[in-house]
């Protein structure tokens, strides 16, 4: 019985198109509620929301059993970080902050067994494997893992040519908050230099034949970076969500009394 189909990564490839949002709330009880909406992927954000590697195989777990195709963010490129993600059973990883094409090859290689690259091998404690009850986990695990690399700095995208170049790096995703910020103009990531650069980038990206994302909550954000060639589409962030229907909510309310 070979590891677990990575249908996700299969469908990226193949060019669909599909949209997702962020889960940062950490809490599986709230991925569950989220896993109800009907994005085709949802991604448990361990870099910017408080997730430990105990509350991602928590949310992984429910939104396994539920069938949503699921993507976990990391807070750095570190391997140690890597092997636990893939170890608790995530197949698709994005890892933020990549500026070289040698840091693209490092991050490949640890998401890999050897002898393409050095994850460790724990399959018998894994998640992944079922516990060990998928006996050839450790020669069909290779094949289903998706490796998405974040470019969001002046530096990654120079370096956006080599790191396409690695048939090990399955997809580009580009961060529009941090590439602003780069860029000068912190906390705007629709002024038009910064858009432009996104848009190039994706077409680039999707040029590659590569996996090309982003994430806008602006609709006519999306719909440009759809034009241009994204096809692994963030349209929401469940903290934003809630934060604003709670807000929205208790002034409505607030206004009558
Ligand atoms: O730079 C970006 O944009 C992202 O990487 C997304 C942010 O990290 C996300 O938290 C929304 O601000």
């Amino acid at each position: 019985m070979p590891a677990p189909v990575n249908t996700l990564k299969h469908r990226l490839q193949a060019g669909e198109t599909l949209i997702g949002c962020w889960l940062g709330m950490a809490e599986p009880y709230l991925a569950e509620i989220s896993a109800t909406a009907g994005f085709d992927w949802l991604l448990i954000d361990g870099e910017h929301a408080p997730n430990d590697i105990r509350s991602m195989a928590a949310q992984l777990a429910v939104l396994d059993a539920g069938g949503a195709s699921t993507v976990i963010r990391l807070p750095d490129d570190d391997p140690a970080r890597i092997k636990q993600a893939l170890d608790i059973g995530a197949q698709t990883l994005l890892i933020p902050m990549v500026e070289s094409a040698g840091q693209a090859e490092r991050i490949y290689r640890a998401t890999r067994y050897p002898p393409l690259g050095f994850r460790g091998v724990g399959s018998a404690l894994a998640r992944a494997s079922k516990f060990a009850a998928i006996p050839d986990y450790l020669t069909t695990a290779d094949d289903q893992i998706c490796v998405l690399a974040q470019v969001e700095s002046r530096a990654g995208l120079q370096a956006l040519d080599g790191i396409l170049a690695n048939d090990g790096i399955d997809g580009v995703f580009i961060g529009p908050s941090d590439l602003a910020a780069d860029m000068g103009h912190i906390g705007r990531p629709a002024e038009p230099a910064v858009k432009e650069a996104v848009l190039d980038a994706l077409r680039r990206i999707r040029a590659a034949g590569r996996i090309a994302g982003v994430l806008s909550m602006d609709p006519a954000y999306i719909t440009d970076c759809r034009d241009a060639g994204a096809n692994f589409l963030g349209v929401g962030i469940d903290v934003t969500l809630f934060a604003g229907a709670m807000r929205a909510h208790a002034s409505k309310f607030k206004q009558s009394t």
